[in-house]
């Protein structure tokens, strides 16, 4: 069976990779599903009849377009514009878009890939998709973000509904970014619908939206923790970004209390050995989304430590919880947090680990949790937000935050399900890989070959 498995895995990838060659983050996000459902299709011939796997990689639609707008210098600038709609059996497609100089055709399709898996999993009907541009909001007016948004609205919106298509935010989209593409949205229809998520709360936004993944993610982490009778309580955690998911998850952090020592972003890290507490953190939210400034300047005012063009691994931690962006922890980072006595890696971001990364921590047999898993808090409550859109209801704080950790827990158990080992250790790649995969196979096999 073992070598059985193993060239199944390598055939198919060696099938990806000649279809899409220069697409690296493509593959590593397939090939890590593919590890992972081999001995799960073999032992079901059913899926490999249907090719359920061979599809489930080609999206079912792709929109790339131009993006032309004008600066504040009255240039014309010109950016470019995706929707990846990967997956659509099990509902609408769904999931975030991402403006960030980085954007590609193998990101967007990694992260719609990954999209489909996390969708199943929260159990709501969702299907996956995710979309972006190259464009860079940083250093950017709030008038040239709006006119960039309304440009990019101006084609996306022939393509998205309430019943299609729905996004939502992403790294460099937040409620700012919403507001514009909802607006241009709305213009361009004629139609007030629940057509994005991340909405304002006077516009048909949800309570807790915005704090939703890090709050899901350290709900996660805390069902984790709870299998070894332990808390969060007291632990050191090193968290990276300083975004909207790593300020919530730091929030979330703090309530339970843990300390959070670490924040970050793209230029270098910061190290509080005393903890992020309640003021200095909201000094973060408001040096973030208001000032949009630089996590150095933490470190100015706090009179801590901060370096450079690092990120925050180094740093001895019992829980990581990696918040900002993609192969963020590489092979050396892993073997340095285990070295330095981290027991949990749960991921605010998607696949902020590389393979190498992942298989020092499934080897170390810690608690380590996959984004598809862990981070799914987000686009749950974009669903519950869907839901409240549709009935024309707002449900309380209390409402939503409850079903959040209902939803948490109910993934927890299910990468149990599906990953745990006989000597109870559970492997939550792999639960939550087959966990994802089993409700959309089922439904893509009833719906015939489309
Ligand atoms: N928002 C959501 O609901 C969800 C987000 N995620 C994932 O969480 C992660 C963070 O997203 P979010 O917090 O929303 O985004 P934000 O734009 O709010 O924050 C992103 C943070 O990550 C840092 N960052 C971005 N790119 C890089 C990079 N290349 N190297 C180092 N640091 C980087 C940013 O620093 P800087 O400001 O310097 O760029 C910033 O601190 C992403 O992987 C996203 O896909 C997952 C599920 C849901
Ligand atoms: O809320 C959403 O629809 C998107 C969330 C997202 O992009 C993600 O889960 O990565």
């Amino acid at each position: 069976m073992e070598n059985l498995v193993d060239r199944f895995s390598n055939d198919f990838m060696a099938f990806v990779k000649a279809r899409d060659p220069n697409q690296v983050e493509f593959h590593q996000a397939v090939q890590e599903v593919v590890e992972s459902l081999a001995p799960y299709l073999l032992d079901n011939p059913k899926y490999l009849r249907m090719k359920i796997l061979e599809r489930l990689v080609e999206a079912e639609r792709i929109i790339q377009f131009r993006v032309p707008w004008l600066d504040d210098q009255g240039n014309v600038q010109v950016n470019r514009g995706f929707r990846v709609e990967m997956n659509s059996a099990i509902g609408p497609y769904k999931g975030g878009l991402r403006f960030h100089p980085t954007v590609n055709l193998s990101i967007m399709k990694f992260l719609a890939f990954e999209q489909v898996f996390k969708n199943s999993l929260t159990s709501l009907p969702m299907g996956g998709g995710k979309g972006g541009s190259d464009f860079d909001p940083k250093d950017r007016s709030d008038q040239e973000v709006m006119r960039f948004c309304q440009s990019f609205m101006t084609e996306l919106y022939r393509h998205i509904g309430p019943n299609t298509d729905i996004p939502a935010g992403d790294i460099g989209v937040g409620g700012r970014e919403i507001g514009f593409l909802f607006g241009q949205y709305k213009r361009l229809r004629n139609e007030f619908t629940g057509v994005l998520t991340g909405k304002g709360i006077e516009w048909g936004g949800s309570l807790v939206r915005p704090e939703a993944t890090g709050y899901g993610l350290v709900y996660f982490v805390g069902e984790m923790m709870k299998a070894r009778q332990e808390t969060l309580s007291g632990k050191v955690v090193a968290i990276s970004g300083s975004g909207n998911v790593a300020q919530y998850a730091a929030q979330k952090v703090i309530d339970q209390g843990g300390k959070v020592v670490t924040l970050s972003d793209s230029a270098g890290f910061i190290h509080d050995p005393e903890g992020i507490d309640r003021d200095k953190l909201a000094f973060v939210f408001e040096l973030k989304n208001i000032q949009r400034g630089r996590i150095r300047e933490y470190a100015e005012k706090y009179g801590c430590y901060y370096q450079a063009g690092k990120r925050p691994w180094s740093v001895s931690c019992a829980v990581a919880l990696p918040c900002a962006t993609e192969n963020e922890i590489h092979r050396e980072d892993a073997r340095l947090l285990l070295a330095n006595g981290c027991q949990v890696v749960a991921e605010g971001a998607n696949m902020p680990c590389t393979p190498e990364a992942v298989h020092e921590f499934l080897r170390a047999k810690i608690l380590y949790a996959p984004g598809k898993a862990a981070n799914a808090g987000g686009v749950a409550v974009s669903g519950l937000e869907m839901a409240q859109n549709n009935m024309r209801l707002n449900w309380t704080r209390e409402e939503v935050d409850g079903r959040l950790q209902t939803i948490m827990k109910t993934i927890h158990e299910m990468c149990g399900k599906y990953g745990r080992q006989p000597d109870g250790w559970i492997n939550y790649v792999n639960g939550a890989n087959i966990g994802g995969f089993v409700k959309v196979a089922t439904a893509m096999l009833a719906q015939g070959v489309v």
